[in-house]
């Protein structure tokens, strides 16, 4: 039998490609060639099969998907630990907006999503949605970088850094959704920001023009018991229910941290399609509240996670996120048996990939994606011993102990450390912009 020619050729002790679901291969490879698998196969099988002009062996280690961040707002990683142990609108209203209407330009987004970008792909984050200003910085550096994202431009009721108003924001963002339309990396959608700070006819906007151009959209929603109750008052209906009516809620839809759903909420998700990203450390952080994980997960709505931004996190840890949403999980349904490893994965991984409307091409290890890996040494002590590896990523495993990332097949991080990031000129730049901001009110 001929031999398959291949870029790149990873042996591991053990894979789990995610789909099919709840497979783990032990000692197995993943071919890769043009930035795509090729094959996922026994490594006994992969040797006979390709020849390699690459071929990394990595014999104590876990190959998966790389992970998904499904929210966040990557530039506020500038603001991390400015302003903590604070309930969300006091957060927002008396610290974060106005360091926001200080401090962010151009030049704070560029920062701020490069030490962004940097921590996830240590983390073993391959790809995120951004919801922030300047959304025309974070595409061109998540493309210098080769990241995979979703960008969602602002469109909310004031003025923001980079918009002095709603229309100029969508003006802007169509603009660059038409100059990215054609990219693999970057997808630009809608980031109406809340119910709370969006009306109905912006809402309405949003609605015709996505659907027009089968554009994505994100939204925080029903993030506290507050928000739905003001919004019971001011509108007379629940938001999820005001969105609903609105025509916002489709499967182009992510509705970010739902921690407060009634019966009727659960319908409309179940109705429309639309996906839920779990927030969970920015939700226990600001005492937002508990999403039903497991609830919804049963009920067949499609469960995605986000860190949310450093700033409400405070760090923007996948596995840290997996981990917490799979303990919490047991605990909001009262069952130890809520929430299995393999679907704390599934969260973190395949179905981000649907929620952003990306899995066809990446969220799991299949012939045909986006080479989007990451690796995970499982040699140390606090690991030991193992049984069942996907366990170890639900309960056990640490982001420092991500060895290897590659997006589309460029390695981006080898043995812990960033290959195409200039790490002490972005410390550089970070330690600058503390300097300014922690000497202001806002950070004090
Ligand atoms: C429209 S740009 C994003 C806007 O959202 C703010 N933000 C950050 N975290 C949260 C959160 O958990 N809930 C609501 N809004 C949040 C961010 O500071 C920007 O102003
Ligand atoms: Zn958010």
């Amino acid at each position: 039998m001929a031999q398959e020619s291949v870029d790149l050729l990873i042996n591991a002790r053990w894979v789990i490609p995610v789909r099919p679901a709840g497979v783990v291969l032990e000692n197995a490879s993943v071919a890769v060639s043009e930035g795509k698998i090729v094959g996922v196969c026994e490594a006994a099988e992969a040797k006979a099969r390709y020849v390699a002009k690459e071929t990394v062996d990595l014999p104590n280690h876990v190959v998966a998907p790389g992970l998904i961040n499904t929210h966040g707002h990557l530039a506020m990683s500038l603001f991390r630990g400015m302003a903590d142990d604070l309930p969300l609108m006091e957060w927002l209203s008396h610290h974060i907006w106005p360091a926001e209407g200080k401090w962010v330009s151009d030049e704070f987004v560029r920062d701020g999503s490069k030490l962004a970008m940097a921590e996830m792909l240590l983390g073993g984050t391959t790809t995120f949605s951004d919801m922030y200003f300047y959304p025309d910085a974070v595409a061109e550096e998540a493309t210098r970088l080769g990241m995979r994202c979703q960008i969602v431009f602002p469109v909310i009721d004031f003025p923001v850094p980079g918009a002095a108003t709603a229309e100029e924001s969508i003006h802007k963002g169509l603009a660059l959704h038409d100059e990215y339309k054609h990219s693999d990396l970057v997808r630009i959608g809608f980031g109406p920001h809340a119910p709370y700070t969006v009306s109905d006819d912006k809402f309405e906007q949003v609605v015709t023009l996505a659907n027009q151009l089968d554009m994505p959209v994100q939204v925080h929603l029903h993030e506290t018991a507050g928000e739905v109750q003001e919004g019971l008052e001011k509108t007379g209906k629940r938001p999820t229910e005001r969105l609903h009516e609105l025509g916002l809620l489709t499967p182009n839809t992510q509705c970010v941290h739902m921690t407060q759903i009634n019966e009727r909420d659960l319908e409309i998700l179940q109705e429309t399609g639309a996906h839920v990203v779990h927030c969970p450390e920015s939700n226990l952080k600001l005492a937002s509240g508990f999403c039903p994980l497991d609830r919804l997960l049963k009920a067949g709505v499609n469960v995605a996670l986000g860190t949310d931004g450093a700033a409400s996190n405070n760090d923007l840890d996948m596995l840290g996120e997996l981990q917490t949403a799979a303990m919490l999980a047991k605990a909001v349904a009262q069952d130890a048996a809520a929430v299995s490893a393999f679907q704390a994965l599934e969260i973190a991984t395949i179905n981000g990939a649907k929620a952003l409307g990306m899995e066809s091409v990446t969220g799991s290890l299949e012939a045909g994606k986006w080479a989007d890996i990451m690796a995970v040494d499982l040699s140390g002590i606090e690991v030991q011993p193992v049984y069942h590896v996907a366990s170890h990523l639900a309960y056990s495993t640490k982001s420092s102990q991500v060895s290897h990332v590659w997006t589309s097949g460029v390695a981006q991080v080898k043995e812990q450390k960033l290959l195409n990031m200039d790490v002490r000129e972005l410390r550089t730049k970070v330690d600058a912009w503390r300097e300014k901001i922690a000497n202001t009110a806002e950070a004090n």
